[in-house]
């Protein structure tokens, strides 16, 4: 059935509470990739454009103590989105409060607010508390209680269930989808629903706990999984292999022994790697087959990987994306993801998908973001998406 969207409403002079996806890549308080930013402002010029006033609320990385407060402040969001929209916007530093309803009730009609870090509800007095991403009841409902109505552009946290997506919708008669996250429905459904094959999933990045699980839904519906970045090394270590000092998630090992069963040649690791002394760019590196050495870590896959990597994705005809194949950010170990994406891009018979924040940041950072046929916001979210889920954000929206 179809969804209720932005354009049903009527937003002269109300108060649109919006939740976006401003989940981007900051380091130092400098913004990596505005991509999730530049996406939503279709939604919020459109609001903006039709009289409402723009309340917008989005997480920003992980907090689970005081100490992640500072480096994930919304401020640098704000700014950024001001120098994109070309007009002021009110920067909120609070979540809660005097202060936050006093600013709403200062706004006028077009004008844009934004408030602080929905995550900084996770951390209380130093607790965490989990507010926000535990979807407390009374969370959602004081958010709820600051509009009039609610436009939902999340599509990158559709599948989380927190007080700003799912609490403030059970709190409002009707939800909006915003243009976003209508496009992306329709762009990621549209491909994965009925996929044409051989359908390629490409996995890697850093959530292994949270991502691994996706893999054995998508054992089904994929015909070829290819694991790459620091999702590599748990299935290693279930292989009986030695990780040196890699990223692993101990507890996912044995589940990783399952998959790995399971999947049989469905599921291809990389068989060389990047390895280095240190999390450092300068640190002394090199190229390893198999097993990683004591006191290395394994930060990129290795060229014989690409090439095993291609041979599989040439006669793909639909490929899904997401999770850098090491960590690109530093450029020793940016080559697997390098080569991966401009491989893709030569793929001009396939519909080629990439999702996530780091994902896409990397496509664009490397220059082939413009030969792919689509670049989502979401990444668990299309992950999850992809493997037939139904993802609370997208179920709590109205429909028509
Ligand atoms: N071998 C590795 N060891 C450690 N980190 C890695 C490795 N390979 C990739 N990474 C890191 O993974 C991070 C990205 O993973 P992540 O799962 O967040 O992907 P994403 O595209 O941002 O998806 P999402 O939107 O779900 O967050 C990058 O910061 C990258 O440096
Ligand atoms: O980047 C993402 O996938 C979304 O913004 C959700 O972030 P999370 O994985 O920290 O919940
Ligand atoms: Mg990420």
């Amino acid at each position: 059935m179809a969804k209720l969207t932005v354009s049903d409403l009527d937003l002269k002079g109300k108060k649109v509470l919006m939740r976006v996806d401003f989940n981007v890549p900051i380091k130092d308080g400098v913004i990596g990739n505005d991509n999730r930013i530049v996406a939503a402002l279709p939604t919020i010029k459109y609001v903006s454009e039709h009289g409402g006033k723009a309340i917008l609320l989005s997480h920003l990385g992980r907090i689970k103590k005081e100490d992640d407060k500072p480096g994930l402040s919304m401020r640098p969001v704000a700014e950024r989105l001001s120098n994109l929209l070309n007009k002021p916007v009110t920067f909120v530093p609070t979540t809660e409060g005097s202060q936050l309803e006093d600013a709403i009730d200062g706004l006028s009609d077009g004008d844009v607010l934004v408030m602080e870090n929905t995550r900084y509800e996770d951390v209380k007095n130093g607790e965490y508390v989990k507010r926000e991403s535990g979807n407390d009841p009374e969370l959602g409902k004081y958010w709820a209680s600051l509009g009039d109505v609610f436009v939902n552009d999340a599509f990158g946290t559709a599948h989380r269930s927190h007080a700003s997506n799912v609490g403030i919708a059970s709190n409002m008669g009707q939800t909006a989808a915003g243009f976003l996250m209508e496009k992306e429905i329709k762009f990621i459904g549209g491909a994965v629903d009925n996929p044409e094959h051989p359908f390629v999933a490409i996995l890697g990045g850093a959530k292994v706990s949270d991502k691994i699980g996706v893999i054995d839904n998508l054992l089904a519906k994929a015909d070829k999984i290819l694991i790459g970045g620091g999702m590599t090394y748990t299935f290693y270590a279930a292989k009986g292999m030695k990780i040196g000092n890699s990223l692993v998630e101990k507890d996912k090992i044995d589940l990783a022994k399952e998959i790995l069963d399971k999947a049989g040649d469905k599921l291809v690791l990389p068989t060389d790697s990047v390895v280095a002394e240190k999390f450092d760019n300068d640190a002394a590196h090199k190229t390893v087959d198999g097993d990683i050495p004591d006191g290395y870590m394994a930060l990129d896959i290795g060229p014989k990987s690409v090439a095993e990597f291609e041979d599989v994705l040439k006669s793909a005809k639909t490929v899904v994306w997401n999770g850098p194949m090491g960590v690109f950010e530093m450029s020793n170990y940016a080559e697997g993801t390098l080569e991966i994406g401009k491989f893709l891009g030569t793929l001009t018979e396939a519909k080629t998908i990439v999702g996530g924040g780091d994902s896409t940041a990397a496509v664009q950072q490397l220059g082939v973001a413009d030969k792919l046929s689509h670049i989502s916001t979401g990444g668990g979210a299309s992950l999850e998406y992809l493997e037939g889920k139904t993802l609370p954000g997208i179920a709590a929206i109205s429909d028509k």
